[in-house]
Protein backbone atom coordinates (compact mmCIF):
# COMPACT_ATOMS: atom_id res chain seq x y z
CA UNK A 1 0.00 0.00 0.00
CA UNK A 2 2.72 2.10 0.61
CA UNK A 3 3.76 4.17 -3.08
CA UNK A 4 7.15 5.24 -1.58
CA UNK A 5 8.37 2.02 -0.85
CA UNK A 6 6.92 0.56 -3.44
CA UNK A 7 8.96 2.67 -5.69
CA UNK A 8 12.11 2.26 -3.70
CA UNK A 9 11.92 -1.53 -4.13
CA UNK A 10 11.06 -1.57 -7.73
CA UNK A 11 14.61 0.84 -8.04
CA UNK A 12 16.42 -1.89 -6.25
CA UNK A 13 15.45 -4.86 -8.13
CA UNK A 14 16.08 -2.85 -11.40
CA UNK A 15 18.86 -2.35 -10.60
CA UNK A 16 19.73 -5.40 -9.52
CA UNK A 17 19.05 -6.83 -12.46
CA UNK A 18 20.87 -4.89 -14.56
CA UNK A 19 23.93 -5.39 -12.54
CA UNK A 20 23.11 -9.69 -13.85
CA UNK A 21 23.00 -8.67 -17.15
CA UNK A 22 19.77 -7.08 -18.35
CA UNK A 23 19.16 -4.95 -20.55
CA UNK A 24 15.21 -4.59 -20.56
CA UNK A 25 13.49 -5.04 -17.71
CA UNK A 26 10.02 -5.47 -17.07
CA UNK A 27 7.48 -4.77 -13.25
CA UNK A 28 4.40 -6.08 -12.64
CA UNK A 29 1.06 -4.77 -13.63
CA UNK A 30 0.13 -2.21 -10.40
CA UNK A 31 3.48 -2.55 -8.92
CA UNK A 32 2.82 1.58 -7.69
CA UNK A 33 -0.29 0.55 -5.75
CA UNK A 34 -2.75 -2.12 -4.53
CA UNK A 35 -5.00 -3.90 -7.09
CA UNK A 36 -8.15 -3.12 -6.44
CA UNK A 37 -11.03 -1.24 -7.94
CA UNK A 38 -11.25 1.11 -4.71
CA UNK A 39 -7.69 1.88 -4.65
CA UNK A 40 -7.27 2.93 -8.33
CA UNK A 41 -8.52 6.36 -7.81
CA UNK A 42 -6.37 7.15 -4.79
CA UNK A 43 -3.01 5.87 -6.18
CA UNK A 44 -3.67 7.59 -9.82
CA UNK A 45 -1.23 9.65 -11.61
CA UNK A 46 -1.84 12.36 -14.33
CA UNK A 47 0.12 11.64 -17.45
CA UNK A 48 -1.08 14.08 -20.12
CA UNK A 49 0.50 15.96 -21.64
CA UNK A 50 3.20 14.80 -21.62
CA UNK A 51 6.02 14.60 -19.65
CA UNK A 52 3.88 15.54 -16.55
CA UNK A 53 5.41 17.62 -13.74
CA UNK A 54 7.05 15.73 -10.88
CA UNK A 55 4.14 16.49 -8.51
CA UNK A 56 1.87 15.15 -10.96
CA UNK A 57 3.14 11.85 -11.69
CA UNK A 58 6.30 10.79 -9.52
CA UNK A 59 6.00 7.54 -10.92
CA UNK A 60 6.69 8.59 -14.35
CA UNK A 61 9.84 10.66 -13.15
CA UNK A 62 10.97 7.67 -11.01
CA UNK A 63 10.89 5.47 -14.10
CA UNK A 64 12.18 7.67 -16.29
CA UNK A 65 15.16 8.23 -13.57
CA UNK A 66 15.92 4.96 -13.47
CA UNK A 67 15.88 3.75 -16.99
CA UNK A 68 19.04 5.89 -17.08
CA UNK A 69 20.70 4.93 -14.37
CA UNK A 70 20.39 1.53 -14.76
CA UNK A 71 20.73 2.18 -18.67
CA UNK A 72 17.98 -0.37 -19.69
CA UNK A 73 14.95 -0.40 -21.62
CA UNK A 74 12.45 -0.35 -18.70
CA UNK A 75 8.74 -1.73 -19.09
CA UNK A 76 7.53 -0.08 -15.92
CA UNK A 77 4.70 -2.60 -15.26
CA UNK A 78 1.82 -0.34 -15.13
CA UNK A 79 -0.04 1.93 -12.53
CA UNK A 80 -3.39 3.50 -12.44
CA UNK A 81 -3.39 6.85 -15.10
CA UNK A 82 -6.12 9.37 -14.23
CA UNK A 83 -7.05 11.67 -17.95
CA UNK A 84 -8.04 14.57 -16.20
CA UNK A 85 -9.40 16.15 -19.62
CA UNK A 86 -12.03 12.71 -20.22
CA UNK A 87 -12.19 12.76 -16.33
CA UNK A 88 -11.26 8.89 -16.63
CA UNK A 89 -8.79 6.17 -15.04
CA UNK A 90 -7.11 3.90 -17.03
CA UNK A 91 -4.05 0.74 -16.01
CA UNK A 92 -1.34 2.30 -18.04
CA UNK A 93 1.85 1.06 -19.13
CA UNK A 94 5.21 3.31 -19.51
CA UNK A 95 8.23 2.38 -21.17
CA UNK A 96 11.99 4.07 -21.38
CA UNK A 97 14.68 4.25 -23.33
CA UNK A 98 17.79 3.84 -21.34
CA UNK A 99 18.01 7.82 -21.88
CA UNK A 100 15.39 8.26 -19.68
CA UNK A 101 13.27 9.25 -22.96
CA UNK A 102 9.37 7.58 -22.90
CA UNK A 103 9.14 5.50 -25.61
CA UNK A 104 5.44 4.17 -25.27
CA UNK A 105 2.43 4.32 -23.36
CA UNK A 106 -0.22 1.17 -23.07
CA UNK A 107 -3.90 1.35 -21.77
CA UNK A 108 -5.10 -1.97 -20.96
CA UNK A 109 -7.21 -2.75 -23.74
CA UNK A 110 -9.25 -5.56 -22.26
CA UNK A 111 -10.75 -4.67 -18.91
CA UNK A 112 -10.54 -7.51 -16.51
CA UNK A 113 -14.99 -7.85 -15.67
CA UNK A 114 -14.87 -12.06 -14.51
CA UNK A 115 -17.16 -13.61 -11.98
CA UNK A 116 -16.37 -17.13 -11.14
CA UNK A 117 -19.19 -18.16 -8.49
CA UNK A 118 -17.89 -19.15 -5.03
CA UNK A 119 -13.71 -18.01 -6.51
CA UNK A 120 -13.52 -14.56 -7.89
CA UNK A 121 -15.75 -11.52 -9.19
CA UNK A 122 -13.40 -8.47 -10.06
CA UNK A 123 -14.81 -5.67 -12.50
CA UNK A 124 -12.39 -2.99 -13.63
CA UNK A 125 -14.76 -1.13 -15.88
CA UNK A 126 -16.74 -0.23 -12.61
CA UNK A 127 -13.76 2.51 -12.42
CA UNK A 128 -11.67 2.29 -15.22
CA UNK A 129 -11.67 2.61 -19.35
CA UNK A 130 -10.07 0.68 -21.98
CA UNK A 131 -7.40 1.88 -23.83
CA UNK A 132 -7.67 1.51 -27.62
CA UNK A 133 -4.83 0.76 -29.45
CA UNK A 134 -1.84 -2.10 -29.73
CA UNK A 135 1.63 -1.07 -28.42
CA UNK A 136 4.36 -1.76 -30.56
CA UNK A 137 7.33 -0.45 -29.34
CA UNK A 138 11.06 -0.41 -31.47
CA UNK A 139 13.98 -1.04 -29.64
CA UNK A 140 16.64 -0.12 -32.14
CA UNK A 141 19.53 -2.56 -30.99
CA UNK A 142 17.16 -5.14 -31.02
CA UNK A 143 14.07 -5.22 -32.51
CA UNK A 144 10.11 -4.58 -31.82
CA UNK A 145 8.49 -5.59 -29.04
CA UNK A 146 4.78 -5.54 -27.77
CA UNK A 147 3.33 -4.22 -24.39
CA UNK A 148 0.12 -5.25 -22.66
CA UNK A 149 -1.64 -5.98 -19.57
CA UNK A 150 -2.52 -8.95 -18.11
CA UNK A 151 -6.05 -10.25 -19.37
CA UNK A 152 -4.75 -8.68 -22.66
CA UNK A 153 -3.07 -12.02 -22.81
CA UNK A 154 -6.04 -13.91 -23.36
CA UNK A 155 -7.10 -12.14 -26.52
CA UNK A 156 -5.16 -13.98 -29.29
CA UNK A 157 -5.80 -11.66 -31.74
CA UNK A 158 -3.80 -8.51 -30.05
CA UNK A 159 -1.00 -10.97 -29.76
CA UNK A 160 -1.02 -12.11 -33.69
CA UNK A 161 -1.32 -8.72 -34.77
CA UNK A 162 1.84 -7.47 -32.84
CA UNK A 163 3.35 -10.46 -34.17
CA UNK A 164 2.85 -10.74 -37.87
CA UNK A 165 3.92 -6.67 -37.82
CA UNK A 166 7.17 -7.69 -36.22
CA UNK A 167 7.64 -7.95 -32.75
CA UNK A 168 10.13 -10.81 -31.48
CA UNK A 169 8.91 -10.30 -27.73
CA UNK A 170 5.23 -10.59 -26.43
CA UNK A 171 5.48 -8.55 -22.70
CA UNK A 172 2.46 -8.41 -20.06
CA UNK A 173 3.33 -7.22 -17.30
CA UNK A 174 0.37 -9.05 -15.37
CA UNK A 175 -1.31 -9.68 -11.97
CA UNK A 176 -3.39 -13.39 -12.42
CA UNK A 177 -4.82 -14.21 -8.53
CA UNK A 178 -4.87 -18.11 -6.96
CA UNK A 179 -8.19 -18.94 -9.13
CA UNK A 180 -7.20 -18.13 -12.66
CA UNK A 181 -3.16 -18.11 -11.94
CA UNK A 182 -3.74 -21.95 -11.76
CA UNK A 183 -5.63 -22.22 -14.46
CA UNK A 184 -4.28 -20.39 -17.37
CA UNK A 185 -1.29 -18.43 -16.58
CA UNK A 186 1.34 -20.16 -18.04
CA UNK A 187 -0.76 -21.88 -20.37
CA UNK A 188 -1.72 -18.63 -21.66
CA UNK A 189 2.07 -17.55 -21.95
CA UNK A 190 2.74 -20.61 -23.81
CA UNK A 191 -0.18 -20.45 -26.04
CA UNK A 192 0.81 -17.21 -27.27
CA UNK A 193 3.91 -18.26 -28.00
CA UNK A 194 3.22 -21.20 -29.55
CA UNK A 195 0.17 -19.09 -31.92
CA UNK A 196 3.09 -16.72 -32.75
CA UNK A 197 6.14 -18.07 -32.33
CA UNK A 198 7.63 -15.58 -30.36
CA UNK A 199 9.36 -14.86 -27.08
CA UNK A 200 6.52 -13.89 -24.31
CA UNK A 201 7.19 -12.94 -20.83
CA UNK A 202 5.21 -12.40 -17.92
CA UNK A 203 5.52 -10.42 -14.96
CA UNK A 204 2.89 -10.20 -11.69
CA UNK A 205 3.61 -9.19 -8.35
CA UNK A 206 4.49 -11.38 -5.60
CA UNK A 207 1.53 -12.91 -3.71
CA UNK A 208 1.04 -10.81 -0.39
CA UNK A 209 -1.77 -12.76 1.27
CA UNK A 210 -2.45 -9.96 3.61
CA UNK A 211 -3.14 -8.26 0.63
CA UNK A 212 -7.37 -7.87 -0.67
CA UNK A 213 -6.44 -9.51 -4.22
CA UNK A 214 -4.18 -12.15 -4.18
CA UNK A 215 -1.44 -12.28 -7.28
CA UNK A 216 -0.35 -15.87 -8.70
CA UNK A 217 3.08 -14.38 -8.99
CA UNK A 218 5.74 -16.85 -11.18
CA UNK A 219 6.36 -14.50 -13.94
CA UNK A 220 8.62 -16.21 -16.39
CA UNK A 221 9.74 -16.47 -20.03
CA UNK A 222 8.65 -18.59 -22.51
CA UNK A 223 10.40 -19.11 -25.94
CA UNK A 224 8.93 -19.35 -29.36
CA UNK A 225 8.80 -23.26 -29.05
CA UNK A 226 6.63 -22.45 -25.81
CA UNK A 227 9.14 -23.65 -23.68
CA UNK A 228 9.33 -21.66 -20.40
CA UNK A 229 12.97 -21.26 -19.85
CA UNK A 230 12.66 -19.97 -16.23
CA UNK A 231 9.92 -18.70 -13.86
CA UNK A 232 10.03 -17.24 -10.43
CA UNK A 233 7.64 -18.65 -7.79
CA UNK A 234 5.06 -16.85 -5.49
CA UNK A 235 7.41 -14.96 -4.14
CA UNK A 236 9.71 -11.84 -4.73
CA UNK A 237 12.20 -11.74 -6.98
CA UNK A 238 14.61 -10.96 -10.38
CA UNK A 239 14.21 -13.61 -13.41
CA UNK A 240 17.05 -12.67 -15.91
CA UNK A 241 16.91 -14.70 -19.10
CA UNK A 242 18.82 -14.04 -22.39
CA UNK A 243 16.72 -14.25 -25.53
CA UNK A 244 18.61 -16.00 -28.63
CA UNK A 245 19.27 -14.39 -31.88
CA UNK A 246 17.75 -16.89 -34.52
CA UNK A 247 15.65 -18.78 -32.32
CA UNK A 248 12.39 -17.34 -34.01
CA UNK A 249 13.92 -18.43 -37.00
CA UNK A 250 14.67 -21.74 -36.31
CA UNK A 251 11.19 -22.88 -34.98
CA UNK A 252 10.02 -20.96 -37.80
CA UNK A 253 11.49 -23.21 -40.55
CA UNK A 254 10.75 -26.25 -38.43
CA UNK A 255 7.23 -25.60 -38.07
CA UNK A 256 6.49 -22.99 -40.98
CA UNK A 257 3.59 -21.39 -40.15
CA UNK A 258 4.18 -18.26 -41.83
CA UNK A 259 3.71 -19.71 -45.03
CA UNK A 260 0.66 -22.23 -44.56
CA UNK A 261 -1.83 -19.57 -43.36
CA UNK A 262 -4.98 -19.37 -45.41
CA UNK A 263 -6.36 -16.44 -45.99
CA UNK A 264 -8.18 -18.35 -48.13
CA UNK A 265 -10.15 -19.16 -45.50
CA UNK A 266 -10.25 -16.99 -43.11
CA UNK A 267 -9.20 -13.43 -42.92
CA UNK A 268 -6.01 -12.36 -41.77
CA UNK A 269 -6.45 -10.24 -38.53
CA UNK A 270 -2.91 -8.62 -39.27
CA UNK A 271 -4.24 -5.97 -41.82
CA UNK A 272 -6.04 -4.50 -39.09
CA UNK A 273 -5.91 -3.40 -35.61
CA UNK A 274 -5.04 -0.01 -34.14
CA UNK A 275 -2.22 0.73 -33.39
CA UNK A 276 0.96 3.20 -32.72
CA UNK A 277 4.68 2.43 -33.55
N1 LIG B 1 -5.91 -9.32 -13.57
C1 LIG B 1 -6.19 -9.44 -14.86
O1 LIG B 1 -6.25 -8.48 -15.59
C2 LIG B 1 -6.42 -10.76 -15.51
C3 LIG B 1 -6.56 -12.00 -14.75
O2 LIG B 1 -6.30 -12.11 -13.55
C4 LIG B 1 -7.05 -13.14 -15.52
O3 LIG B 1 -7.25 -13.02 -16.75
O4 LIG B 1 -7.26 -14.21 -14.96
Amino acid sequence: ADKTHNLSNARSKVLEAAKQGAKLVVLPECFNSPYGTKYFDKYAETLLPSPPTESQSPTFHALSKLAKEANVYLVGGSIPERDDTKKELYNTSLTFSPSGDLLATHRKVHLFDIDIPGKIKFKESDVLSPGNKITLIDLPEYGKIAVAICYDIRFPELATIAARRGAFLLLYPGAFNLTTGALHWELLARARATDNQVYVGLCSPARDMQAEYNAWGHSMVVDPNAEVLQQLDEKEGVLVEELKAGKIEECRKGIPLYTQRRFDVYPDVSEGGKFEE
